[in-house]
């Protein structure tokens, strides 16, 4: 397939408002497509490099190349061409990866080229595109969508199943069967504001500890013992006391799913980032197990013997759990079997505050009919954490690319110092409406005092009210620290920069759970 080819029905469907015209359009697409252009072709349409981060900076991209006349590129070659890029290593890389980029910009025709910039430089992903591609796929392959969808579900991997269905058509969907060795995408979880708000909107649920650690499913096949993280990736090698806790329980098939923490001598749970430390140490594992083993802790069960569990209600799938599993490796939880029930409802909350207390990050509150949803959000699982929120101060903000071109972005947010000056604790682009990057643009540009590069440093005036989900530790901020996932929640105009947060503040809020 021609990428020009891609890049027309990718700028079609963007503009069509239709979800009916868009399904159509890509059904199209798909129907041109032979069955190996299609891993390329999907995330492409969804704005993903199915390479990653490949390290191409603006800098390189701003600098203009003369189109080509005719479209020629196909779709593969462009891949191949990127993964050639992404390898480029060692002295003088950034030089050839230019030379590489502009290689492949000047083989483009301009409509071409504008679709690898939006590709290159990630501004132009298109979150409900997957979605749209299976119900496309569907309509290209005359497969209900429904088994498509289990299919992508089981296979962890929408790539892998469209290349099937296009290879072998309607019988491939059934092809796709939840197997104890092949990892599916885990279930992954909704957002709610409280416990009380999750359990009206779940019905008889069971409240969670949520661990904060590394997600693993865990598969087992006699002696054969697998562990995938939640991106697929192997990792058997890196945890064998995992491996032994599976191996030591009584079934011989099954596939678990859980997160793996480390405790501390007082049984509580160890940081996020030691956990994630040691999990990332290959080399020495010995070593590395011998100074902090971790424990894996399991919350769901989705095959045992030669069932498929996925389809029975939470309530049931925890039941064999609770019989598989002992509970030193079983998430602890507080069941509410009658929402209505205010004494189930006080106990759910004494539950949160004291799994709080126990140094844990939160809860997920899961409906107790609903199936596993492998590989999405799904809405029956409701993770409730407690809101951090902090007044900071705008230090700076940098130009926005993409579709806030124009407009002042990330902003660097700092707290109170002891001195009267102001700390940098983090920068976030992440909660800003158009409305708000709009005044906040010019509110910003009245304010600014210095411009370099693609950063504008302001009087330190705004006060912005951010949330975040605590602390981490970092080199790169002057406190040691920095905010894990800031958001912009408001702008304070009522407060002035010398009523902001302090550093002191801050740092007590990272102790806090
Ligand atoms: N009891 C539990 N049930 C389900 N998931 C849990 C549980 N305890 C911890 N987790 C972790 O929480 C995650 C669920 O939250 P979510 O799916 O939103 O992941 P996320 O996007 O990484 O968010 P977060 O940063 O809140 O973990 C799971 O991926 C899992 O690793």
């Amino acid at each position: 397939m021609l990428l020009a080819d891609l890049a027309r029905v990718s700028a079609e469907v963007a503009a069509t408002t239709a979800r009916n015209r868009k399904i159509a359009l890509l059904a199209g697409l798909f129907r041109a497509a032979e069955p190996p252009d299609v891993p390329v072709v999907i995330p492409y349409l969804a704005g993903r490099l199915p390479q990653g981060r490949i390290g191409v900076g603006w800098s390189v991209l701003r600098e203009p190349v003369p189109p080509a006349e005719r479209a020629t590129l196909t779709v593969r070659e462009v891949d191949a061409a990127l993964t050639g890029l992404a390898r480029v290593a060692g002295a003088g890389a950034q030089g050839e990866r230019r030379r590489r980029v502009r290689e492949l910009l000047a083989a483009a025709t301009e409509q071409e080229q504008r679709f690898l910039f939006g590709l290159l430089t990630g501004e132009v992903r298109q979150g409900a595109l997957d979605a749209l591609a299976v119900e496309g796929l569907a309509a290209a392959t005359q497969v209900p969508a429904a088994d498509v969808r289990r299919a992508v579900m089981l296979a962890g991997s929408l790539p892998d199943v469209a290349r099937a269905l296009l290879a072998e058509g309607p019988p491939a969907p059934a092809g796709f069967r939840l197997t104890v060795g092949r990892p599916v995408g885990p279930m992954l979880a909704h957002s709610a504001a409280s416990v009380a708000e999750a359990i009206d909107r779940l019905g008889p649920c069971a409240v969670e500890q949520k661990l904060d650690g590394i997600r693993v499913q865990v598969h087992r096949d006699g002696d054969d013992v697998r562990i995938y993280t939640r991106t697929l990736d192997e990792v058997t090698a890196r945890l064998p006391e995992v491996g032994a806790v599976a191996r030591s329980l009584p079934a011989a098939r099954f596939i678990l799913d859980g997160e793996v923490i480390a405790l501390d001598d007082d049984g509580r749970p160890v940081p996020f980032q030691r956990v994630a430390g040691r999990f990332g140490s290959r080399v020495d594992v010995t070593a590395a197990q011998a100074a902090l083993p971790l424990l894996p802790v399991f919350f769901d069960l989705l095959a045992l013997d030669d069932r498929d569990l996925l389809e029975l209600p939470g309530a049931e799938r925890h039941a064999r759990l609770a019989r598989l599993a002992p509970a030193d490796v079983r998430v602890r939880r507080q069941v509410v079997a009658d929402p209505e029930d205010d004494g189930a409802r006080a106990a759910a909350e004494e539950f949160w505050l004291r799994t709080l207390r126990d140094g844990h990050e939160g809860v997920v509150v899961k409906a107790l009919n609903a199936p596993y949803s492998a590989g999405r959000r799904g809405a029956s699982w409701l993770k409730v954490k407690p809101v951090h929120t902090l007044d900071l101060v705008v230090l700076a903000a940098e130009w926005g690319h993409g579709r806030r071109t124009g407009k002042l972005s990330n902003l660097h947010l700092g707290a109170r110092g002891p001195d009267g000056g102001f700390v940098m604790l983090g920068k976030t682009f992440k909660g800003l409406t158009d409305a708000t990057l709009a005044w906040q643009t010019e509110r910003l540009l009245e304010l600014a005092v210095a411009r370099r590069g693609a950063v504008v440093t302001v009087r330190p005036e705004l006060v912005v009210e951010v949330a975040h989900d605590g602390l981490q530790t970092s080199t790169r901020y002057p406190a040691g620290v920095t905010l894990r996932f800031a958001r912009v929640l408001r702008y304070r105009e009522d407060k002035t920069a010398a009523e902001a947060d302090t550093v002191e503040t801050v740092l007590a809020q990272g102790r806090r759970p």
